[in-house]
Order: structure tokens, then C-alpha cells, then sequence
């Protein structure tokens, strides 16, 4: 952390700012592994579980019809490792020594999978649309803590609800599944962490990894609960469900996780806590992780899912960035792409900036909510101004 140093920035927050010169190509921040992941279902069996390696259909069209890796992992422990595959027996030989890849992790993949199997009998046996889960309060309130008491109300309602609640609602989407996964991934983690912590991983299991970034740390993240309910009032029936469905999943797999872990998914702290956190601190998993050097990407590369890596969300937006993060294997390395001097703040982007600034800004608002306050943006803005004025001053004849 040499490089750089966390400070308040007067427009957005806090920033990262370079603490010496730096030359370009230098290797600011590497961060090891995501705290939290998913890797898209239809992507599962041919992204490597430890390593993310993906190969292309086409490359591979050309010897084999059907792409899948085909290394499994070992079943001497049963159910262990539901779901995954991977591209080398050295990958899945790592695969269980480090964070949440664990039989707790198979177990609930299995009742997620399970339970939507089950909510999909159901739909079909009544051949009619499934039931909402009961929505009781709107997000429509416009007062901050109202807005939060009401938010906060419908979790708790939520905690409640019961499996037959969740088997007469609508099965979820694709993209809930996701969500689900992805959430499951940063609770048993958290698990873990505070298992660790307490010392009771270190003394059943002498090869428990020792955790990289801690849930402590993924809380001083920005919240962007309130700003994304706000610009999406219906996100919160979907996030309450994804919720209902993981706490009934865990219920459903009691049997094989500890009840320590059970009890991490009945409350709805944590779920919401990281679902306040993900929408804009989190990065896609690209296919192109290593040869992708520019995130203007014209090319077809695919976003194979989504990860959260913690220490890489301190970076602020800057339509012209002077850091760039690459993809190696499960790590994600963040480099400078130019010089930079003592003090200066180091910027990504979050979004294309080959658009001009009105509708780079319009991107970031709408999806980001905020209004960029970068120095290209101000400077565009700005000349865009003075033309304005001067066209007004010199009306053309
Ligand atoms: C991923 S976080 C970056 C770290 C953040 N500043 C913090 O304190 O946690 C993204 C948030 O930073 C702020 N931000 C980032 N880039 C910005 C920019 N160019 N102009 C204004 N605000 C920006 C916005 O509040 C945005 O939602």
C-alpha cells in the first residue's frame, strides 16, 4: 500500500491518491481473490472454479463439439463441491484450501438448487402464475429515515416468513439465482472469517486459509442502499425475496452445514449489507482477464459474473483514468497506464468513455447515480459552455 494512500476527495467521497511518482505500468494494487463471487450458471462448467479460465467455444469448437472442463473435484467427501469444475488437477487441488469453497458451500448450492427446482414443481402443478410474497410497505417515502425505517420494516417482516411462503411465490429469475449465489458466497465467508477469528477453523482444520479481506472491511464500503431504492423502488420486493429464498434454502440444508452457519441466514443483516454495498463496488468477471488491457472494450468479450474485491471499490471514476485493472486468474491487479506524479488521485472508469461528456454523465447518473465530477467532464462541460456564449454573442449570418 506503498503506492497510494485513501483520503477524502472534495467532490465524491473518499479516493485514492498516489503517495510518491509513479511511472507507468506500475502495479499499484493486487488484490488476491474476491471476498464474494458468482460465476454465472451458464458459464459454470466451463470457467474453472479456481482460476476463472475460460476458453471460447470457437477455439475449442475447433476439437471438440461441447466445452467443458472435465476435472471434477474429489468425492471422498460426498456431496462435496456441487456445481464446479476445473481447467487442471492443481486447480482443484487449491480449490479447497482457500476462502468459502468448502461442503458448507456445496451444501447450500445444492438446496439453492433444490428449492428452485421445488418452486418450479409447484408452478407447474398449479399451472398458474405463483403468488408475490406479500409486499406490505411501498419504498415511496421521500424523508431519509423514514425511507430507512420503512426499508428496515420490510426485512424484518421478511424474517418471519416461512418455507410455504416461499414455495407458493414466483420462482426466481435467472438473475435472482445469481444474486443468491453470489450472497451465499460472501455469508460463508463470513462464517468462516469469524470462525477463524475465534480460532475454531485453525483448530479442526490445519490447512484453513487465513482471510485476505474481512467482512469488517466490506462494511466501510458505500452503502448505496438508499440511492439505488430510490432510483429502483422495486428492487426491494426482489432483494426480499432473493433473502426469503437463501433463508429457506439454508433451513432446507440443516442437515449438512453446521447451525452456526444456518443461524448467519436467518437474520437479514448480512444480506442486506451486502446488497446495500453491491450495486457500484462490484467488478465483472471478463472472459478476457489477462489480454484485456483496455476496459473500453470493442471486442465480445464475455462477463463470465461478478465479484466484489474490496480494496479495488476505493477507486473513484475518471473519464480519463490513469489506472487500469486486469484480470489474473481469481486476483485483480490495478496498474497505472501513464505517469503520475506525488498527490495525484488515481482513477478508473467505470463506464465507456469514448461517449461525449453529457452522455458519459447521463450513464453515470442513471446507473451510478452520480454526477461526474471528473476534470475531463468539467473541462468538456465548460468549453462546450463558452462555445454556447460565444455562438450567442456571434449569431452566424
Ligand atoms: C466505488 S465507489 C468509490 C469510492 C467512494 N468514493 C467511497 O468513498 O467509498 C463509487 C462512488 O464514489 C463517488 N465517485 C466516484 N467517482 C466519482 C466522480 N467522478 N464524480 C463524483 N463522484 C464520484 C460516487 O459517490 C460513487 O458512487
Amino acid at each position: 500500500m506503498d503506492e497510494y494512500e485513501q483520503k477524502a476527495t472534495p467532490y465524491g467521497g473518499r479516493g485514492l491518491f498516489a503517495t510518491k511518482g509513479l511511472s507507468a505500468g506500475t502495479v499499484i494494487l493486487t488484490c488476491n481473490e474476491p471476498y464474494a463471487w458468482v460465476i454465472y450458471k451458464k458459464f459454470r462448467k466451463e470457467v474453472c472454479a479456481e482460476c476463472f479460465l475460460y476458453v471460447r467455444d470457437d477455439i475449442v469448437a475447433q476439437k471438440a463439439r461441447r466445452l467443458a472442463w472435465k476435472i471434477r473435484p474429489s468425492n471422498s467427501s460426498g456431496a462435496f463441491g456441487e456445481g464446479v469444475w476445473f481447467c487442471s488437477e492443481k486447480c482443484r487441488d487449491d480449490w479447497g484450501t482457500i476462502g468459502c469453497y468448502s461442503s458448507e458451500a456445496a451444501a447450500i448450492q445444492r438446496a439453492i438448487d433444490r428449492l428452485h427446482a421445488s418452486m418450479l414443481g409447484k408452478q407447474g402443478k398449479r399451472g398458474q402464475a405463483n403468488e408475490a410474497i406479500p409486499n406490505p410497505t411501498p419504498v415511496t417515502n421521500n424523508d431519509e429515515d423514514d425511507l430507512d425505517r420503512t426499508i428496515y420494516a420490510r426485512w424484518k417482516t421478511a424474517e418471519s416468513s416461512l418455507m410455504k411462503d416461499i414455495l407458493r411465490s414466483q420462482p426466481l429469475s435467472e438473475a435472482e439465482l445469481e444474486t443468491a449465489r453470489f450472497l451465499s458466497s460472501a455469508v460463508i465467508r463470513c462464517w468462516r472469517e469469524e470462525l477463524d477469528t475465534l480460532g475454531e477453523i485453525a483448530q479442526n482444520d490445519s490447512q484453513a486459509p487465513k482471510f485476505l479481506s474481512k467482512w469488517k472491511n466490506l462494511l466501510t464500503l458505500q452503502n448505496n442502499e438508499a440511492a439505488h431504492l430510490r432510483a429502483h423502488p422495486d428492487t426491494l420486493d426482489t432483494w426480499i425475496r432473493v433473502y426469503t429464498f437463501l433463508r429457506c434454502a439454508a433451513q432446507a440444508a440443516s442437515s449438512a452445514i453446521p447451525s452456526t452457519l444456518a443461524s448467519y441466514f436467518e437474520g437479514s443483516e448480512r444480506i442486506r449489507d451486502v446488497l446495500a454495498r453491491d450495486h457500484g463496488n462490484v467488478f465483472g468477471i471478463w472472459e478476457e482477464g489477462e489480454a484485456m488491457l483496455d476496459h473500453n472494450r470493442d471486442d465480445e468479450s464475455e462477463m463470465l459474473g461478478f465479484a466484489m474485491y474490496i480494496d479495488g471499490s476505493y477507486f473513484n471514476h475518471s473519464c480519463d483514468p490513469n489506472v487500469r485493472k486486469t484480470r489474473r486468474g481469481r486476483a485483480m491487479e490495478f496498474w497505472t497506464t501513464r505517469e503520475v506524479v506525488a498527490g495525484e488521485e488515481l482513477n478508473i472508469n467505470y463506464i465507456d468513455t469514448k461517449a461525449d461528456w453529457k452522455s458519459r454523465r447521463k450513464e453515470l447518473l442513471s446507473g451510478w447515480y452520480f454526477d461526474c465530477q471528473c476534470r475531463r467532464c468539467l473541462d468538456e462541460q465548460a468549453s462546450d459552455i463558452t462555445t454556447e456564449n460565444g455562438r450567442e454573442g456571434f449569431p452566424p449570418r
